[in-house]
């Protein structure tokens, strides 16, 4: 970018600067030399969504979230769990909101072989659906912790400094007190992870939109100006927003 034109980031839009349906885009390339973009582009995130397979256990947490009407994360956003707790080589992991256990596979499938994932719910035939998709997916009982309750009622208990990786999934009203909170949990260097932030996309919508999104928001300006987080908004599922505490 030329020096003195606005970066989109730093232009008015309906969220984190995002441009608006209105604004203009300049093109990057010169006219004739556009890079080709089309309706492909719907395809190639419908592919990379499902480019790792996910296996019996999984599909059964999966149908078993379907069945209560819960959320689970995408076959994509399960794989980049997986990739994020191998990359932190995570022994230690916390999760807010279980639900039927699929993202708790994804993470102990990265997780090192005795790393032991603490989860959060307070829903227990939640947890009981995601215990039996945790043994099914051949993990030992003590891979890990199920703590029925309110996050923000159980992760003051829990060690400072004590996890590698902290996934939030639970209440997206609270999402900014699980932040706090995962700065406190979180070893320098260790991930804190939000699912859903794109909302279906009305994150980026410049209509009205509920509490819930306007607090989403209020997280993604948080993490991106916060100088101890080093972030990144992965556009896999619902959007999964990943910073590195420092
Ligand atoms: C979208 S589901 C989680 C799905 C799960 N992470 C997965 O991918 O399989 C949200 C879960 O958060 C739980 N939940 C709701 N409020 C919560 C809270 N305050 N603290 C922790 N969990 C909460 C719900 O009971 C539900 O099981």
């Amino acid at each position: 970018m030329s020096p003195g034109t606005a970066s989109p980031l730093s232009t008015t839009g309906p969220i984190c600067g995002f441009p608006g349906p209105t604004d203009t885009v300049t093109p990057r390339h010169p006219r004739g030399q556009e890079r080709v973009i089309t309706g492909n582009r719907q395809t190639s995130w419908a592919f990379a969504d499902a480019y790792v397979a996910e296996d019996e256990a999984l599909r059964w947490a999966r149908d078993r979230a379907r069945e209560a009407g819960l959320r689970s994360v995408s076959p994509g956003a399960g794989a980049a769990l997986r990739l994020l707790a191998a990359t932190v080589d995570a022994k230690a992991v916390a999760e807010i909101g279980t639900g039927t256990g699929v993202s708790g596979i994804h993470l102990l499938h990265g997780m090192r072989p005795d790393g032991v994932l603490t989860t959060v719910d307070p829903e227990p035939e939640h947890q009981q659906f995601a215990r039996q998709a945790f043994r099914a997916a051949g993990f030992a009982a003590n891979r890990a912790r199920f703590i029925p309750g309110r996050a923000l009622d159980v992760l003051p208990r829990l060690a400072d400094a004590g996890y590698d990786l902290v996934f939030c999934d639970g209440d997206r009203q609270e999402f900014l007190d699980y932040l706090a909170e995962s700065l406190r949990l979180l070893r320098p260097g260790g991930l804190v992870v939000f699912e859903g932030v794109f909302a279906h996309g009305r994150t980026v919508d410049s209509g009205p939109q509920p509490t819930e999104v306007l607090r989403l928001r209020e997280l993604l300006r948080t993490v991106r100006e916060s100088q101890e987080l080093v972030p990144s908004l992965l556009p896999v599922g619902d959007g999964l927003l990943c910073a590195v505490k420092r």
